[in-house]
């Protein structure tokens, strides 16, 4: 199969209303340039501020998301499928940072809650997510139009062992909704997906918001979306300002890949295995 994938790093703004249009027109120029697979950043719906986020909250279960609704037309329309970023989820009492895949009939084939919250202690800046969010509480890979796709959000991405999962659940690409910060972006971020892709001889594409040093935020975003191989190919990707970007995924490659360099037999299961505790959502 191949097909191609957009990543809207799209800059957001204080105003939620604008941000749904605004996320609504990049999906439209996505599906016109024939992009059958379109990823949102995390938290693409309101600023990544831990003091907003609460009064952003939408209700996805009672079908009142304001956000969710848009996708679910805009997959509909375009007869696509939508990784859609993140957005505040409020849900019995508590706050998640959860992801919705969205299919071409505009139903919601699967709903990510971010397993790994955010909390960091660096000289400088500090970070702690877990004081606004509940935890997810399973990975999420599901079965789409454009392949088996296992989601991970942001700071789910250090934790090699739910990827590791989801290639063992199947899957041939993994999305990342993230929005990694400037101390550990530089570094880590892109390292990070080609380390995902490599392990696990898939696609990784991980999608960021843009970086707006405009924006009184306690939080300054490193951008960077891009889309990798399985190889550890960088396919596309860009800077940190506003961009969509378009990248080529066929999914033949897997297999040469995996026939190249068969890790899945090599790998040494008398010795070491990963134990999966998760019901298999
Ligand atoms: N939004 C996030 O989860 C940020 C993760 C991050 O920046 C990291 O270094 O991890």
């Amino acid at each position: 199969m191949q097909f191609k994938i957009a990543l809207c790093q799209m800059l957001v703004s204080p105003i939620k209303e604008n941000n749904i249009s605004h996320a609504r027109s990049l999906i439209r120029g996505a599906a016109e340039k024939g992009s059958k697979l379109v990823v949102l950043p995390e938290m693409w719906c309101c600023p990544y501020s831990m003091k907003t986020l609460r009064d952003h909250a939408e209700d996805i279960e009672a079908k009142s998301s304001p956000s969710i609704s848009m996708l679910s037309e805009a997959a509909a329309y375009h007869k696509i499928t939508i990784v859609g970023g993140s957005i505040p989820e409020k849900s019995g009492g508590k706050l998640f940072n959860t992801c919705c895949v969205l299919g071409p009939d505009g139903e919601i084939k699967a709903k990510h809650r971010k397993l790994h919250l955010f909390d960091m202690d660096l000289p400088g800046e500090s970070f702690r997510e877990s004081d606004t969010f509940a935890y997810g509480d399973g990975p999420t890979i599901v079965d789409t139009e454009v392949g088996k796709i296992g989601i991970g959000i942001c700071h789910d991405i250090r934790f090699p062992e739910l990827s590791i999962l989801y290639r063992l659940r199947g899957a041939h690409l993994i999305c990342f909704p993230g929005a990694f910060n400037m101390s550990t972006g530089e570094l880590l971020w892109e390292l990070m997906q080609r380390s995902r892709a490599v392990d696990n001889q898939l696609f990784v594409a991980a999608c960021s918001p843009a970086r707006d040093p405009d924006v009184n935020s306690d939080y300054m975003i490193w951008g960077h979306s891009s889309l990798v191989g399985p190889f550890g190919e960088i396919i596309a990707t860009t800077g940190h300002e506003e961009d969509v970007v378009i990248g080529e995924i066929d999914y033949s490659i897997l297999q040469t890949r995996r026939e190249n360099l068969p890790l899945e037999k090599q790998k040494r299961g008398d010795i070491y295995q990963l134990i999966d505790h998760s019901s298999g959502k």
